[in-house]
């Protein structure tokens, strides 16, 4: 093999003669290398094995490329987006784990400025420009001034603060940041310090931070980028706390961006990983008295008057936490991106990957072909359209709600918080243990950074974090369910997701009919399982926190917590499956294509059922036989799976530069890419390192003069 012949003998004695060769000038070896042609290395190397993968596909892959993406115009307008960023080189990407911070925020900077003048050339739309934004894949301000500081103007600002300040936002003549979160409180809003002060004799609100703690911590786009932020503070006005509002702040002159005075900012220092969400400047903020004008503060759920009267519309004031609703459920459509992206780099480097069972001095096995691999993997690739599926769910519920709310329905204002934060908690959960998990299934070589898996696993972890903490999240969800419960005895049905419960005479005694391991494909056998466990879980939870009569409601729902996290994902688990359910029932076009996503569907009821049968035995909803046909059934459905895998990650339609993986190239020409990439590291610009003459040369030289003296 090329990899192991001459080519490599010649390199060593090369590199030895030269002390300091350059990355530009690389050791002839390198030449030859590539004068021999790429061709020839391609000749040797496995390309062919995708090919022959995707012949062995049983649909169209085409008609499951709309499938995935929603509609036929999205296919194409992603398409357009993808290969614009992708032939750009502005936008190049495999250089950024060897920047350093410095290099990679201004690196991330620049980005975000071309992206906006190509917006602007291209007169691209909303959704255009996003998608562009998206492929441009480098978390930075941009992500906040419109994921989260427009939002926010726009769900809580009067039609007059909005007509003010969101066309300044519209054209980057300011720039926003959600400064919400503080050094000593994040998860309990209702905790933050923030002061926001009426002063009647000036018509102003005075902020201030009054301790540390106080300071605001992590804000994206605060520490260097944003001019403005939106503020959280406590409203005091004629000497009383009205707790937690929103408040416009400049924070930066727009002349030479340098703080307002009374305000003091900078980042907060570097995180996980090489690379990776470094590009973002999370920020730290401090306020001496700063002043602004009253009508900064965002008045549409509430207002202060002239005179300092606090005023509160007739609406719940839950909706101050709207714009987080919002990031939710956005971020449950980025799970499904994310670990769409980490499966697709699995299954096709597994397709090229051979390890072991040669016959004769024949190939070895693909180690797609074994077993454990396909059931480490395809749970996962399932996981991938589940959370696909439930995120365009979620989008169209979130649509749903705020027109309900426009018209001042609040009556599914607690069905969007249940299922916004529990499939946020879930989802993100489960792909961020996932990246890691392909990291794995692609062994050694996953390790890489130009794997893309360590970058990605370190970008995306913090989304267990950010949005409000996934176990702080699923606990909101518990006490929804307990309150349900608690309703079912005065004869309340309980509506959207949570109706199921109405059938608690049933689900509290009904029995699995499965007999065989095909009565698992059956979508009512796997529904009534996951609806019943689901159900006496929460129910169980609900008994056992009234059992402990002696204490209060609150303690005994925090001694049962962790039961409640439990009966949380139950039900969160219940919608995802759900909602597939539903997808694979309606008409879907193309050959083949519901067919897959049916055995998909399947894969990912029966994985998880595998998965926490502790929880279905525990609560009777079907017996240890039952549990061992949905196993047997499973391993069915992943030799269903195999011949469709790698078409079935080509319906994603990612550039090789949006997946940025020499492991998940589209044409599974792995190996000459891993040596190319490998040239390409700091430490190779010479040949022999920084430092030989300083600790290297001097330590052998001493080893061998001890020797010597032996
Ligand atoms: C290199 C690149 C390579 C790869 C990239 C690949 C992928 C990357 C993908 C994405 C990355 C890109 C961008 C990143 C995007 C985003 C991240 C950036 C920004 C992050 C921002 C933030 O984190 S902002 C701060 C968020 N903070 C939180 O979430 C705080 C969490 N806490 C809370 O929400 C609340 O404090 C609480 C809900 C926990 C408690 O509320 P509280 O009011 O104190 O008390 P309760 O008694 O519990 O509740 C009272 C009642 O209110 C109801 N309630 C609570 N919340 C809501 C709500 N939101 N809506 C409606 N109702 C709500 C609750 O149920 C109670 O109701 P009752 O009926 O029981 O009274
Ligand atoms: C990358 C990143 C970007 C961010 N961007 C922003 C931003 O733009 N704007 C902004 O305002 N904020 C931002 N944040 C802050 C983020 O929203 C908070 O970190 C998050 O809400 C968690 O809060 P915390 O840090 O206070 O965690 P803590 O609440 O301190 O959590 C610590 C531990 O305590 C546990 N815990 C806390 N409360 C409970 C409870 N009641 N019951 C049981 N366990 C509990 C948690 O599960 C966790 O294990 C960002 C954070 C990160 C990491």
């Amino acid at each position: 093999m090329w990899r192991g012949g001459s080519n490599t003998r010649t390199c060593k004695r090369r590199f030895f003669s030269s002390p300091t060769r350059s990355r530009h000038h690389r050791p002839p070896y390198i030449c030859r290398l590539h004068s021999r042609g790429s061709q020839h290395l391609k000749a040797m190397a496995e390309v062919d094995h995708l090919a022959a993968e995707r012949a062995t596909a049983r649909f169209d892959v085409e008609e499951m490329k709309v499938a995935w993406a929603g509609s036929r115009h999205a296919v194409h307008v992603a398409d357009r987006m993808a290969r614009l960023v992708a032939s750009d080189p502005v936008f190049r990407k495999d250089n950024r784990t060897m920047l350093s911070r410095k290099e990679l925020f201004k690196d991330t900077l620049r980005k975000a400025a071309h992206a906006w003048k190509r917006i602007v050339e291209l007169r691209l739309t909303e959704e255009e420009a996003d998608l562009l934004r998206q492929y441009v894949d480098q978390p930075g301000y941009v992500d906040l001034h419109w994921g989260m500081f427009v939002p926010a103007i726009k769900g809580q600002g009067t039609e007059e603060q909005q007509h003010k300040w969101l066309p300044l936002a519209y054209k980057f003549q300011i720039i926003g940041c959600y400064a919400q979160t503080e050094l000593g409180h994040g998860s309990n809003v209702q905790g933050l310090e923030t002061t926001a002060t009426f002063d009647p004799k000036t018509d102003e609100f005075v902020i201030h931070s009054p301790t540390l703690t106080s300071s605001k911590w992590w804000p994206g786009g605060l520490g260097k980028a944003s001019t403005h932020a939106v503020v959280y503070a406590r409203l005091i006005t004629e000497g009383k706390d009205y707790g937690i509002h929103g408040f416009i702040v400049q924070l930066r002159s727009l002349e030479d961006h340098s703080p307002l005075p009374g305000v003091t900012l900078g980042d907060i220092g570097g995180k996980f990983g090489s690379g990776a969400y470094n590009s973002m400047d999370n920020g730290v903020l401090r306020f001496d008295h700063v002043r602004i004008p009253r009508d900064q503060m965002l008045m549409r759920l509430s207002q202060v008057t002239r005179e300092g009267k606090y005023v509160h519309s007739n609406v719940p004031k839950q909706l101050l936490y709207g714009t987080m609703v919002y990031v939710r459920q956005s971020i449950v459509a980025d799970a499904s991106k994310a670990l769409s992206r980490a499966v697709c780099i699995a299954v096709r480097y597994s397709a090229v990957r051979k390890q072991f069972g040669s016959q004769d001095g024949g190939p070895e096995t693909q180690v797609l072909n074994y077993k454990t691999q396909q059931s480490r993997l395809f749970p996962l690739l399932a996981s991938a359209y589940a959370f696909r599926f439930v995120g365009d769910w979620l989008n169209w519920l979130y649509t749903d709600v705020t027109q309900k709310l426009e018209a001042k329905d609040f009556s599914t204002l607690q069905e969007a918080h249940a299922c916004t934060a529990g499939l946020k908690a879930v989802t993100t959960s489960v792909t961020a243990d996932a990246i890691e998990e392909c990291r794995k299934l692609c062994g050694g070589h996953g390790y890489l950074n130009s794997s893309g898996l360590p970058e990605l696993f370190a970008v995306y972890v913090p989304a267990c974090t950010y949005e409000g903490d996934n176990v702080v999240l699923l606990l909101q969800v518990a006490r929804i369910l307990m309150k349900t419960v608690s309703q079912l005895a005065s004869g309340k049905q309980p509506v959207g997701t949570m109706a199921y419960m109405g059938k608690v005479q049933y689900l509290m005694q009904c029995k699995s009919a499965v007999s065989s391991a095909e009565d698992w494909l059956n979508p009512d056998a796997i529904q009534e399982a996951f609806e019943a466990r689901a159900l006496r879980m929460a129910v169980n939870c609900a008994q056992n926190i009234s059992q402990a009569a002696s204490q209060e409601e609150a303690a005994g729902f925090y001694e049962r917590s962790p039961d409640l996290l439990e009966a949380a994902v139950a039900h969160i688990q219940l919608i995802i499956v759900t909602k597939f359910i539903e997808k694979v029932h309606q008409e879907i076009p193309g050959h083949g294509v519901k067919e897959q996503l049916q055995a998909l569907c399947n894969v990912y009821a029966l994985y998880i059922l595998h998965k926490h049968l502790g929880d279905f035995l525990a609560t009777g909803c079907i017996t240890p036989r039952q549990g061992a046909l949905a196993n047997e059934q499973l391993g069915k459905l992943y030799a269903q799976v195999r011949p469709n895998a790698v078409a079935l990650v080509d319906a994603f339609n990612y550039t090789d530069h949006y997946l940025g993986s020499v492991l998940g190239r589209y044409d599974g020409d792995v190996y000459p890419a891993l040596y190319e990439e490998a040239w390409k590291d700091p430490l190779n610009e010479t040949v022999v390192p920084e430092g030989y003459h300083e600790y290297l040369r001097p330590l052998i030289k001493q080893q061998q003069l001890k020797l010597s003296r032996l």
